[in-house]
């Protein structure tokens, strides 16, 4: 493999990458090419909304192609064309072989959620003091254990008394559906996991298989009626709107688990919910805060 780079002003990666594609690029990446500097201006954009600008201010396109020829071809056509003024060409170089399934593998590892409860990817054997194993490879969804949102519900569920967490457990915004398999694991019995993304609802029916547990995946009408628990890790502006519908999912004396907050969007969050709920910090991790109440 081949892989073609090129320098590219904002307003040019959209287009560029078009024309990658029509020069049959098996793919296209776009790095920031200011990253990690003092110019980098990081774009933060909302999962499922499109992305907030075309590009960074300048952008590294890298496109790969079958063969040396078809990268330097895809390079001289582009460097033809009237809107290529004010991007660069970087060069083409090999791209080594490697064993793109260790490496990817090699990136993922055990993740402990406490002591004795372990996040274990298939290719790895569970660390001996794990008792509660989640078995979960990285898929479409999001939630592998790995981000800081995530290992704090999960941390909350298993630290709960015996009893506490219930058994009719909702897990609002699944991914994955690693919170609502680790609800299984402490004891929940009668579990909604649902998502606005078909392919979440897909893979948690996956990953609960895997898992050897029961529960109902669906799109988010499947959420019906009163929990004992609501987990719900999305973000703070879905959270805000969702206050009403999450609310309303909390049985008398149930409790609510929110994360996907930032430390500063503590006080939003309170004020949201006040009309119903009166949230509190339970956790925090790199930033993120686990919102907590009881009904
Ligand atoms: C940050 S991921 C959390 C995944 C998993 N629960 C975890 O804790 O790792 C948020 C998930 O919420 C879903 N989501 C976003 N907005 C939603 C909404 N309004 N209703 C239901 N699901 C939503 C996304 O599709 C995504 O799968």
């Amino acid at each position: 493999m081949f892989e073609l780079r090129l320098m590219v002003p904002e307003d040019r990666v959209e287009l560029m990458g078009e024309a990658l594609e029509e020069l049959d690029a098996l793919s296209v990446s776009v790095e920031d090419a200011d990253a990690h500097t003092d110019a980098e201006q990081a774009l933060f954009g909302e999962p499922g909304m499109p992305p907030p600008r075309e590009g960074w201010q300048r952008s590294r396109l890298v496109a790969l192609f079958q063969d040396e020829a078809a990268a330097r071809h895809a390079g001289q056509v582009l460097a033809a064309q009237d809107f290529f003024e004010g991007c660069e060409l970087l060069g083409v170089n090999v791209l080594p072989e490697q064993d793109w399934v260790r490496l990817t593998q090699s990136q993922f590892s055990p993740v402990e959620i406490t002591s004795d409860f372990w996040i274990v990817p298939s290719w790895h054997e569970p660390p001996e003091a794990a008792r509660h194993v989640i078995r979960l490879d990285p898929g479409l969804a999001f939630g592998t254990g790995t981000h800081p949102t995530t290992r704090m519900c999960l941390r909350w569920i298993a630290t709960r008394a015996e009893g506490e967490l219930g058994a009719r457990v909702l897990d609002y915004g699944c991914g994955s559906g690693i919170l609502a398999i680790g609800a299984a694991k402490f004891g929940a019995s009668d579990i909604d996991a649902v998502d606005i993304d078909p392919a979440a609802v897909q893979s948690t029916q996956f990953n609960a298989q895997a898992n050897h547990v029961q529960l109902n995946a669906a799109l988010p009408e499947g959420a019906k009626g009163a929990y004992d628990t609501v987990l719900a890790n999305i973000l703070a502006t879905p959270l805000k709107v969702l206050a009403p519908l999450l609310c309303a999912h909390v049985r008398e004396g149930g409790a609510l688990v929110l994360a996907g907050i930032l430390e500063r969007q503590a006080d939003e969050l309170k004020q949201a919910y006040a009309p119903w709920l009166q949230l509190t910090v339970s956790d925090s991790e790199d930033g993120w805060i686990l919102m907590t109440a009881r009904r």
